[in-house]
């Protein structure tokens, strides 16, 4: 790796179909002591070695010499990427390149590293045409230097299910039913109607193929702490009986701070109003339960409009999800829906460069057509700050109230009323 250069360190991309077993190891273990987890088995190996070579992963990373003291198979940094299809609204989907796996051991933190991991990860996916990066985050401060803005969103929620969860008189009708599924039974449909959401939902990712590990409960990736095996599957049927909505859950004997009994949603996609409702009426009549909590539910969420008594429902947090990096700013613009014919000139200022320059967009029925030009920017904005209005996830006046977005108000004013609109983005699967 000739383009990667650190003192004292070697650095190899590992091919995980072939690569050097010891070293693959070594790299698995090294995310797992990164990320603050236990250390890895067998399974656990082989069910990410699955994953690695499924969703052809490039596997970066940097070794120390091996000494009588330190290991010459775990390496000091990692760093992992592959391609797959974003949702960017309008049921368009674009190549994109995700990164994981990012880590850096503490004795050679703050050297840089990240930073020559990525600006070597980002210039790859540049020169293979991919228009995207995405990636989710750990902190907040690190992304934006290379070009990633914070992008989707998610609801922490807890909701009351005792005779208190009631829907109102004209809350959405279910013509449909319910089946309750063994995961490893349920696993082809609930990605067949993954598909259907991921086609349809602006923002969403296409799946690793660890979640088939995941959501079948064929493997324990949390060890004793997250409890796969305790994972049941509830379908929803439509009328005609097609499967239209799952809700993957686990009930325990855990009790939440004030000592109710919790049932937890680890997945939940429905196609339509009635099975989103359905299901959470399904949640709801679970016996033994007093509480569903549930990680990823959308801002923009009816449910609470659906009930009674609305307060049932009590938002925790709100979580920032993906983070998006526009590489190819025409490529990127053009796929994305417009809302609103006008005419602008953005700057974007990029610190890697990819997305850096004047771009005309001009935006008719919807579509745009950009160019690089010479003229002068009427509205500019930094390349973090594109990503996080990319997908729709924020609107243009809150960011330029924010200081992110600046031009005249004439301009700025054009600039929303060209790219605000559609649904918010809403992605659910981590990496
Ligand atoms: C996509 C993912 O995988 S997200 C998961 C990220 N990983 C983790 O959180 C695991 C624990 N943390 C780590 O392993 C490391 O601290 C990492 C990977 C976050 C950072 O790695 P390092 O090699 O120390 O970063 P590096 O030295 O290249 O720093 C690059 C820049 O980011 C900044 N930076 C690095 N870490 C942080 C941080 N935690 N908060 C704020 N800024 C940071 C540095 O100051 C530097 O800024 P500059 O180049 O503009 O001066």
């Amino acid at each position: 790796m000739s383009r990667l250069e650190h003192p004292g360190l070697v650095f190899r991309s590992l091919d995980p179909s072939e690569g050097d077993e010891a070293l693959l190891k070594g790299w698995y273990e090294a995310t797992r002591r990164g990320f603050h987890q236990t250390r890895g088995n067998d399974d656990g190996f082989a069910a990410w070695r699955a994953h690695t070579q499924n969703d052809s992963l490039t596997l970066l990373g940097a070794w120390s010499e091996a000494t009588e003291f330190a290991s010459a198979t775990m390496p000091v940094a990692t760093f992992s990427s592959w391609t797959a299809p974003v949702n960017v609204g309008g049921g368009t989907s674009l190549p994109t390149r995700l990164i994981s796996d990012v880590t850096v051991a503490p004795t050679h933190r703050r050297q840089g590293l990240l930073r020559k991991l990525m600006t070597v990860a980002l210039a790859d996916a540049v020169a293979e045409g991919l228009p995207l990066a995405a990636l989710t985050v750990s902190e907040g401060s690190i992304y934006g230097r290379f070009g990633f803005g914070m992008a989707t969103h998610v609801r922490q929620v807890e909701v009351e299910v005792t005779s208190k969860f009631r829907f109102r008189d004209d809350a959405i009708t279910d013509d449909g039913s319910v089946t309750l599924l063994e995961p490893a039974d349920a696993w082809k449909t609930i990605a067949s109607v993954y598909a259907t959401f991921q086609e349809t939902t602006r923002g969403s990712v296409t799946r690793p193929h660890y979640y088939e590990t995941w959501l079948s409960s064929a493997y324990d990736f949390g060890g004793d702490s997250k409890d796969e095996s305790k994972q049941r599957v509830a379908l929803h049927l439509d009328a005609s009986g097609t499967p239209d909505g799952y809700v993957v859950f686990k009930t325990a004997d855990e009790r939440n701070d004030a000592g109710l009994r919790m049932a937890t949603v680890v997945d939940l996609v429905a196609l339509t109003p009635a099975a989103y409702l359905r299901l959470w009426r399904f949640l709801a009549d679970i016996d033994l339960v007093e509480r569903v909590s549930w990680r990823k539910a959308p801002l923009r969420d009816p449910l609470s409009w659906a009930l009674a008594e609305p307060f049932v429902v009590k938002s925790e947090e709100l979580d920032d999800f993906l983070w998006m990096r526009v590489l190819d700013p025409v490529a990127a613009l053009q796929a994305r829906p417009w809302h609103a014919d006008g005419e602008i000139v953005l700057g974007v200022d990029d610190q890697l460069g990819h997305a850096s320059g004047a771009w005309q967009v001009v935006v008719r029925d919807g579509r745009a057509e950009v160019t690089a030009t010479d003229a002068r920017p009427s509205v500019t904005l930094s390349a973090d700050t594109l990503g996080a209005l990319y997908l729709g996830g924020v609107d243009v006046r809150t960011l330029a109230a924010a200081g992110r977005v600046t031009g005249s108000t004439e301009a700025i004013e054009t600039w929303a009323a060209m790219a605000d609109g559609g649904p918010l983005p809403y992605c659910i699967t981590g990496f």
